[in-house]
């Protein structure tokens, strides 16, 4: 059970790390995911072959999955991560690192809840590592040591980017990319709505929205891409793109932008000030 990987609260961004991990040939073998319901351990086990288990049908499934464990990763709500931690201590391996990809726990409250000693990282990941194209954090506890955040590096980036931080800069990353899938899905919501208020079919506008959407994505990933520079080559001076720019910047959109990802990462340190 060396390589063995727990999953505890494997909802939309556990299932998400996990889905990628499968895809990029971790054996499903080494996977137990836990949740709180039985119909989604079920559906988990059905959808992946991983071993799925579910609190509500025994209340001990968090320490039974961290059991020979190699690497757990937390992924319940902010406010249930600590009980789960406390639930899972005597159970862990001394050796087991645990991640969290909860927003707003901070380390120091994760180190806490758990034996003393025990490796702890903190990951701020995204929704897209369920296509291998996530963007995970990764900042190293007090008991974790070189080795442990590399090989938790290694682990993610078979889900996507990884990039490494200091911990006072999570919040600044879950309010871009932690956050950030959900911006630009708002952003593709409000172009159907756009498209239907001039007179397009809903349907053809939300597909004709999507598909911008992903279309402009595939440009951005290319080699050196600056979005800077594949905007100006959609507008032409005097044209139709320049006017709609025009209105964005007059309307404040980019502060509006900055001051949305300011408000998350705020609510992200009132959400640690709470969970205290
Ligand atoms: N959804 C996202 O895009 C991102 C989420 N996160 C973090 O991921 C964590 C989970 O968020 P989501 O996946 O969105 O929430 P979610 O509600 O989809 O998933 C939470 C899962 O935990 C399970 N659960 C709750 N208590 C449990 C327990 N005691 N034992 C086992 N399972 C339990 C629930 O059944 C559920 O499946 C949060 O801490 C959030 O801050 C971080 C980055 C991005
Ligand atoms: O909305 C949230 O609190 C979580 C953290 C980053 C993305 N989703």
């Amino acid at each position: 059970m060396t390589n063995h990987i727990a999953f505890l609260g494997t909802g939309s961004m556990n299932e998400a790390i996990m889905a990628g991990l499968l895809a990029a040939g971790f054996p499903k073998s080494d996977v137990t995911a836990t949740v709180r319901r039985g119909e989604r351990a079920a559906e988990l086990a059905q959808r992946y072959g991983v071993t799925a288990m579910a609190t509500a049908e025994d209340d001990d499934v968090n320490a039974q999955a961290v059991r020979g464990a190699s690497v757990v990763v937390l992924g319940v709500k902010p406010v249930g991560i600590a009980d789960v931690a406390r639930e899972i201590a005597s159970a862990l391996r001394p050796d087991a690192i645990v991640v969290s990809v909860a927003a707003a726990v901070s380390i120091a409250q994760l180190e806490k809840a758990l034996p003393a000693g025990q490796p702890v990282v903190r990951t701020m990941p995204n929704t897209p590592a369920r296509l291998g194209h996530g963007v995970v954090s990764v900042s190293g506890g007090t008991n974790a040591s070189r080795d442990h955040v590399e090989r938790v590096v290694k682990l993610f980036k078979s889900v996507g980017l990884v990039v490494e931080v200091p911990e006072d800069q999570v919040e600044a990353v879950g309010a871009l990319s932690g956050s950030g899938p959900a911006y630009v899905f708002y952003l593709a919501e409000a172009m159907a709505k756009a498209g239907e208020s001039l007179g397009l079919d809903p349907y053809l506008a939300l597909k004709l929205a999507r598909e911008t959407v992903v279309g402009a994505a595939h440009m951005l990933a290319e080699p050196g891409a600056d979005p800077v520079a594949l905007r100006r080559a959609v507008t032409s001076p005097k044209g139709t793109t320049e006017r709609a720019i025009a209105v964005f910047e007059e309307r404040g959109l980019p502060a509006i932008i900055a001051d949305g990802a300011r408000a998350a990462a705020e609510r992200s340190r009132e959400i640690t000030r709470e969970l205290d």
